[in-house]
């Protein structure tokens, strides 16, 4: 097998301390070099378009709002009507909706919120600032031009930019895109990625001693399909690096992304990397000086990414948000935001053993007097479970020389929230 060489590594020939394992910056790199910005523009219902990416800038055809309306439900009136007197007689009544007759001369008209301002009205009194009875309104305020006028493109002029080109598409941006009148966009074509699992022990249903369910397919597709992706599940592969070769062999043409876990280490039947040079793919990067997530490889497979995670559940997890998740924005032409971008303060004290950066559940636990949130840290570095993660609410990264974090030293963290919808 061929295993490129690693940026201040060596060989996999020899394997066994850090020295051989790429930075995380590295990794990176690695990760993000296998994938390319997806070119196939599709259009879409703006119904359908939760979730996806645009792929140009989405621009207003119009000035908002598109016509001077009232801001308040109240009277319309023109001011000079009101110089001497503080009492009009009502002329009627405008709706949202209604295309109302011109302000008659001396009058005020009843106006509810929203409703086109009749020509000739230049400003509007709140109906709490008013008095009706037998057909006239006074009123406790004396307004000025332009008082409770929402004018036609004071929000925004013809032309403005609503969504960036990279953007991914949120409720609220279909609110702001249907509240335009645009009814389609134009979205990046979703990556396609694959997802199998590798491992003789993975069963469903009744189990012997010794099998275990499959935990790491579901929950990869569940994140690269809430990442964007059009994810489609390839099952269980042997423990057989012939099998897994074949299994692999025309994958490379269908996909954007292959997702592996398991069998990327070092045990007899780690046979990952030699079923997919077999498969005509390249190993591009192997191993990450991360805790969880070292055997974590990167590679090709024909057009296809090819990335290989570790079995560990917690290290499924935390490679998927390391390397997959900014792969799948490259390739969303969004920029790939920072792994752990939020600052926070240690609720705990722990020693640790340097060498490799770690990532590890975090729960929030209380805030600052000066309003930092205080991570109180969960589980035990163990990668084989996923309980701790069922009570965090994200993962935090201490960097490779860290050896001991004491209660109110500062943090880095990665709440959950940020991890579905990207801006
Ligand atoms: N001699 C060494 N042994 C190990 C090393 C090492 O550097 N030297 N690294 C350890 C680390 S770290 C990890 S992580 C694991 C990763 O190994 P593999 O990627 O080869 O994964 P497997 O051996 O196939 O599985 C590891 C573990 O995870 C369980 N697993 C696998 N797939 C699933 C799945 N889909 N759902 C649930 N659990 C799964 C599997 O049963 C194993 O228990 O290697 C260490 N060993
Ligand atoms: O680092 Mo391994 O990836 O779980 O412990």
């Amino acid at each position: 097998m061929h295993i490129a060489p690693v940026t201040g590594g060596c060989s996999c020939d020899t394997l066994s301390d850090a020295t051989e394992m790429m930075s995380l910056s590295d990794a990176l790199d690695r990760a993000l070099a296998q994938v390319a910005p997806i070119p196939d523009i599709h259009t879409v219902a703006l119904a359908q378009s939760y979730g996806r990416t645009t792929a140009k800038a989405v621009c207003a055809a119009e000035a908002m709002p598109f016509f001077d309306n009232s801001a308040m439900d109240g009277f319309a009136l023109r001011c000079a009507d009101l110089v001497g007197v503080n009492r009009l007689p009502i002329a009627g009544t405008v709706s949202a909706g209604d295309s109302p007759r011109a302000l008659p001369q001396g009058t005020a008209l009843r106006i509810f919120t929203g409703a086109l301002l009749p020509q000739g009205a230049d400003a509007v009194v709140m109906v709490e600032r008013s008095h009706e009875a037998q057909g006239h309104v006074s009123f406790t305020t004396i307004p000025s031009v332009g008082d409770n006028i929402r004018r036609a493109g004071s929000d925004q002029s013809a032309g403005q930019k609503l969504l960036a080109a990279g953007t991914r598409i949120g409720a609220h941006h279909i609110g702001l895109l249907a509240a335009n009148g645009i009814e389609h966009v134009d979205v990046i074509r979703r990556p396609c990625v694959a997802v199998f699992s590798t491992g003789d022990e993975l069963r469903s249903g009744q189990r012997k001693l010794g099998q275990i369910p499959d935990a790491n397919r579901p929950m990869l597709l569940a994140l690269a399909s809430a990442a964007g992706a059009d994810v489609t599940d390839l099952g269980i592969l042997p423990d057989d690096a012939e099998a897994t070769a074949r299994a692999l062999k025309n994958l490379g043409a269908h996909y954007d992304l292959i997702l592996t876990s398991g069998a990327v280490s070092l045990g007899g039947k780690d046979h990952i990397i030699e079923a997919l040079v077999a498969a005509g793919g390249t190993v591009q990067g192997w191993r990450v000086a991360l805790k969880p997530g070292k055997p974590v490889m990167f590679g090709k497979l024909g057009y296809a990414a090819f990335t290989g995670l570790p079995g560990n559940p917690f290290a499924v997890h935390v490679g998927f948000h390391m390397f997959v998740l900014p792969q799948i924005a490259r390739m969303l032409g969004a920029k790939p935001a920072p792994f752990a971008p939020v600052p926070a303060v240690a609720g705990f004290d722990w020693s640790r053993k340097a060498g490799r950066a770690e990532v590890f559940p975090v729960r929030l636990a209380a805030y600052t007097a000066s309003g930092l949130p205080v991570l109180e840290r969960l589980g035990h570095s163990v990668s084989a479970t996923l309980l701790p993660l069922g009570k965090a609410d994200g993962l935090a990264i201490v960097p490779a020389d860290c050896r001991e974090i004491s209660t109110g030293a500062s943090l880095y963290w990665r709440p959950f929230c940020l991890s579905g919808e990207q801006k």
